[in-house]
């Protein structure tokens, strides 16, 4: 599957720039139209004299098969190295080893609700109080109780809380302590509260040294917030990759509306933030211009754990990515993706066991590239669990490719959403089934529909169209936390 670069078939270094050098063509570098089927291979073209200017080649022949690309890119790398970090700075990342208490929780026995601590059954003797913070080593004697706030230590001897709207206090003249008894409207027990009752013992939640999150959870706000109950001031995880992102592409705006032949840069804005949702850190986004040399300084001197590139994947004059990749002596891992939109995407590894994915710049082409080639590969850096397959049915028909799969925009909805649809039977609704109903401006170039999609429908190669009721497998576009 991997394709090592020229350079290190040739057993040398090739100096000099990319654009002027000649490619050999006697492996038969093929041009195969973006939208010719697969095993309908035009001639390559005739081979250049040695030293010639050279088209850089052009290698997806029809591609990998869609499955086959998103396991290579899983497999495409290796956890990172684990690190310990404040506990708030571990947001987002997964744990490399389990969380386990650094102390009993709760860490005494505490009072559930604010009321009396009680020792025995009533009517009590009232003396002193009890706040959350606090703590007493006096023990409370049989038949005596003491006001108490929700979350105090409860003093030893005490058996049971009684609500502050389950009792009432009794003051009687001449006598130095008020009596305590069970109100019996609002007791929940006339006869008071049974022993326990209203009490957290300690330890109920874990002990000291228990397993509370295991090693591979996903590190969101409430295991932070376990972390610290438990006693944690650091955690142990995986970092989540760093990664280096070059847009390319001399026509690219970064302000105002597209004008003279120019286009804005859709990508810059658009990847760091879908990265984060992958648990990728992003850098700065770099735009280089289209030029070979430049190109190769950049990825050769990234120090990042993934490099992501945009545009220059094609067959264009100026797609410079793979004579690059070839140059630096990289592997390619996936050449091409039997995938539509985003079919010239690649995965390669540098010498220095770096990955990279080039995305293709056709703005939705680069996200399917990103779902794909992306998501998975991160996931394995970061040490994220691969999400169990998700699946829908088909709201419409869709046409289907003849050799590549279909990546299509969708909504998902509910049977009772779709009050146009009427042949869907309650059956299917009934059992929890969503329903994807494709987007327009689904094409490669597009943004429009993947804007407002809640995921991208997963349609397999066939001659026939996936017919609306079809279940297929869905991608939820994982960007809703940001
Ligand atoms: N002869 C062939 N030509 C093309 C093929 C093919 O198989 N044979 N594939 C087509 C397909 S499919 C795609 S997808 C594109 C991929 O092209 P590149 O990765 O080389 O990307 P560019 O040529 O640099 O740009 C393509 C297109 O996208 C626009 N673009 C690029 N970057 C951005 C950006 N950051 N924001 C917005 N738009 C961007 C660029 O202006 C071009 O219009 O190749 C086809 N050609
Ligand atoms: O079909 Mo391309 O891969 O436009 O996206």
């Amino acid at each position: 599957m991997g394709r090592r670069g020229r350079a290190a078939r040739e057993g040398r270094r090739r100096p000099g720039p990319v654009t002027a050098r000649a490619h050999p063509t006697t492996a038969g570098p093929r041009e195969t139209g973006a939208h010719a089927p697969r095993g309908e291979h035009t001639p390559g073209p005739p081979a250049r004299r040695p030293g010639s200017p050279a088209e850089p080649p052009y290698h997806p022949h029809g591609g990998l098969p869609w499955p086959d690309a998103r396991r290579v890119a899983q497999g495409a790398g290796r956890r990172l190295t684990p690190i310990t970090l404040p506990l708030r700075a571990a947001i987002g990342q997964v744990l490399a080893a389990p969380l386990t208490a650094a102390g009993d929780l709760p860490p005494f026995d505490t009072s559930a609700m604010d009321g009396w601590a009680v020792a025995g059954p009533g009517p009590w003797r009232l003396s002193g109080q009890l706040l959350a913070g606090q703590r007493s080593a006096e023990p409370l004697a049989e038949g005596w109780a003491t006001r108490i706030a929700t979350g105090a230590a409860l003093p030893p001897g005490a058996t049971a809380v009684l609500r502050r709207e389950g009792g009432h206090v009794e003051h009687r003249s001449g006598q130095p302590t008020a009596w305590l008894h069970v109100l019996t409207a609002h007791a929940t027990d006339p006869a008071g509260p049974a022993p326990g009752q209203d009490i957290r013992p300690r330890g109920q939640e874990c002990r000291v040294g228990d397993e509370l999150l295991a090693a591979g959870t996903l590190v969101g706000p409430a295991a932070l917030g376990l972390a610290a109950a438990a006693g944690r001031d650091e955690l142990t995880v995986v970092p989540g990759p760093r990664a280096d992102v070059f847009v390319l592409g001399d026509e690219l705006l970064d302000a105002g509306p597209p004008r003279d032949g120019r286009v804005r840069d859709a990508l810059g804005p658009l990847l760091p933030p879908w990265l984060r949702a992958l648990g990728v850190e992003p850098g700065e986004v770099r735009r280089l211009e289209d030029d070979a040399d430049t190109l190769r300084q950049a990825v050769g001197g990234s120090t990042a754990d993934l490099i992501v590139t945009t545009g220059g994947t094609a067959a264009g004059p100026v797609d410079f990515v793979r004579p690059v990749l070839d140059d630096l002596d990289a592997e390619l891992l996936v050449d091409g993706v039997a995938v539509r939109p985003g079919h010239p995407m690649l995965l390669a590894r540098l010498p220095s066991g770096r990955p990279l994915v080039g995305l293709p710049g056709n703005p939705l082409a680069a996200v399917c590239g990103l779902l794909t080639l992306v998501a998975p590969l991160a996931r394995t850096l970061a040490g994220r669990p691969q999400p169990a397959p998700r699946h829908a049915r088909l709201a419409e028909d869709v046409r289907a490719h003849a050799t590549d799969t279909r990546l299509v925009p969708v909504s998902l909805h509910d049977l009772h959403d779709l009050p146009d649809v009427h042949d869907f039977s309650e059956k299917e609704g009934e059992r929890g089934t969503a329903f994807a109903r494709p987007l327009r401006f689904g094409g490669p170039a597009m943004l429009r529909g993947i804007a407002c999609a809640d995921a991208m429908a997963v349609v397999p190669p066939g001659d026939s169209a996936a017919t609306r009721h079809t279940q297929v497998e869905i991608l939820p576009i994982a960007t809703g936390a940001l």
